[in-house]
């Protein structure tokens, strides 16, 4: 298939490009390099530099003629979310937006979204399904909501086949490929650049959630798994449709369990540094991923340990990032 892949130089869709690349599909990336690494384009992958908030440029893009859109770029800091909305609201929103009008405008009927945990806010249940209520407690999860319903009225509309996939917690890294943000603020290479000495300890951020070990449980998806997911919503979108599926692993693990498990993986020493929660950080999020299962034929196979490997070998082979 002919494929666009927006946000393609950033950390999960560069990954996703280079499955795609090597299952066959002509892909091409397009990215702004707002956040992305033009190095991390997989060899094979044609590459724009677009930013989707000129739209000339995106029908431009569009006009080469495509079968599908994967659509990763976005903002995605929860913080500057909440101190800049407007940032957010236009850059995923408006961006989106443009998108599909290219899409429509062209005769490109199908895409696969990047929807998040983030939609479902702090639901207090043990198992998130698809059906418990998005109720998003700050402006990023807001944003990527609105695409969500975006999606629904443009596939009922215009019979557009479109999926929105809601990761949980990605990490790992895959091949010459891995997880290079500036800033960063994902827990597990915080607690790998705190193994490799970059920097001096890794905060913990609350230990009186009520869970096992007091702190907050996560449900972490390799970026590999995630790869196979979307190869499969493309391949399944139907048109008129606006499906959601969950990424996630059923599995939940707290920042302990997951600071162990780097401390085992890595040899090293770790210093956490015990602070009060992070504002807006709910217990426990952990994803049923039932619906995955039956519609996409998707089930993860990798572990929190593959995950933390994954990222340990990468981040020392690329101590710098890209
Ligand atoms: N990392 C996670 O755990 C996680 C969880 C849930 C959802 N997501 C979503 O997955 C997607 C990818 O996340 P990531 O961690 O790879 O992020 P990332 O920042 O590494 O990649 C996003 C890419 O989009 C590009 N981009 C941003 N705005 C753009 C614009 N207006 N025009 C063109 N390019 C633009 C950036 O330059 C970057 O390369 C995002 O949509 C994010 O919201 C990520
Ligand atoms: O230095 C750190 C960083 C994080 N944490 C904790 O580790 C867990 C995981 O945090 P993080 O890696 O920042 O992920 P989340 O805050 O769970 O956010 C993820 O899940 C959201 C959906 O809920 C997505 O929107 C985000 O993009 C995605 O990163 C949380 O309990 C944090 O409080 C720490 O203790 N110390």
């Amino acid at each position: 298939m002919r494929l666009l892949v927006t946000g393609g130089a950033g950390y999960i869709g560069s990954i996703v490009a280079q499955y795609l690349v090597a299952r066959g599909d002509e892909v091409t990336v397009l990215d702004s390099l707002y956040k992305g690494h033009r190095a991390a384009v997989p060899d094979g992958a044609d590459f724009v530099e677009v930013d989707l908030l000129d739209a000339d440029a995106v029908d431009a893009v569009l006009a080469r003629g495509f079968d599908a859109v994967l659509h990763f770029a976005a903002m995605s800091l929860v913080g500057e979310s909440q101190q800049v909305p407007e940032k957010y609201w236009r850059g995923n929103v408006v961006g989106a937006l443009n998108l599909l009008d290219a899409m429509r405008a062209h005769g490109c009927g199908r895409i696969v979204f990047s929807s998040t945990a983030a939609t479902y806010g702090e639901p207090d249940v043990e198992l998130i399904t698809e059906e418990t209520p998005n109720v998003p407690v700050n402006t990023y999860g807001n944003s990527k909501l609105a695409v969500d319903r975006m999606l629904a009225d443009e596939a009922r509309a215009h019979g557009l086949a479109a999926v929105s996939l809601r990761y949980f917690n990605v990490a790992g890294a895959s091949g010459a490929l891995g997880e290079d943000h500036e800033p960063e603020t994902h827990l597990i290479p915080l607690v790998l650049q705190a193994a490799a000495g970059k920097r001096e300890s890794v905060a913990l951020f609350g230990t009186d959630y009520p869970t096992r070990d007091g702190t907050a449980v996560r449900d972490y998806i390799h970026v590999d798994d995630l790869a196979v997911a979307h190869a499969l919503a493309v391949d399944k979108a139907v048109p008129g449709e606006h499906a959601i599926y969950n990424l996630g692993s059923e599995r939940g693990y707290s920042v302990r369990e997951v600071i162990e498990t780097a401390r085992a993986v890595t040899g090293r020493d770790i210093t956490v540094v015990e602070q009060d929660r992070r504002a807006g950080d709910p217990p426990q999020l952990v994803a049923s991923n039932a619906r995955a299962r039956e519609g996409l034929g998707w089930t993860p196979e990798k572990t929190l340990e593959d995950m933390i490997r994954d990222a340990w070998t990468w981040h020392s082979a690329h101590p710098d990032g890209y």
